[in-house]
């Protein structure tokens, strides 16, 4: 008999990036073909091996929207179980970055105050967005962001 390993999570880099002019925030939406297409979510992906997350986000980020990073400040560290993985979300906050956006996965992005008008936002960046309102004095109700807040009104 063997006993289960315990799941083991998924390491993901993401990136909180903030605009200097007014501290809007970039959100954009996951692409056809992913799980949760078409929710919104910030940058970033999953590590690969031998990556550090600020490699793992200045690749993804090119990659996705054809961005250079040019910092990471590594912030909070947060997990999420999803029926089908266990996540653990590696949030950066980057402030600076080279080249002109270029949605490359046909995914669309938004430059956003809090609260955002976008919707459905995965589960997973939840807690990042009360956090990004608490730092801001800005209420926060995690209920607007959920799926079904798109059927109802
Ligand atoms: N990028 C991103 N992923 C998030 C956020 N919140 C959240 O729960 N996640 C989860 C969703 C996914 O399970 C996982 C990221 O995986 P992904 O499939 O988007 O990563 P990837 O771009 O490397 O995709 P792939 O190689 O599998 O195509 O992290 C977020 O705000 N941004």
């Amino acid at each position: 008999m063997s006993t289960p390993l315990a799941q083991q999570p998924t390491e993901v880099a993401v990136g909180v990036l903030i605009r200097e002019s007014d501290g809007a925030l970039l959100i954009t939406s996951r692409p056809e073909g992913k799980p949760r297409a078409g929710w919104w979510e910030f940058p970033g992906g999953k590590l690969e091996a031998g990556e550090s997350v600020e490699q793992a986000l200045r690749r993804e980020l090119q990659e996705e929207l054809g961005i250079t990073i040019r910092n990471c400040l590594a912030w909070k560290v947060t997990e999420h179980a999803y029926s089908h993985a266990l996540v653990r979300l590696h949030w950066c906050k980057v402030t600076q970055w080279d080249g002109d956006f270029e949605m490359r996965e046909g995914q669309q992005m938004a430059w956003q105050q809090l609260p955002l008008t976008v919707r459905p936002v995965l589960e997973g960046s939840l807690p990042v967005l009360q956090w990004l309102s608490e730092e801001r004095g800005l209420p926060f109700d995690a209920a607007v962001y959920a799926e079904s807040a798109l059927s109802e009104k």
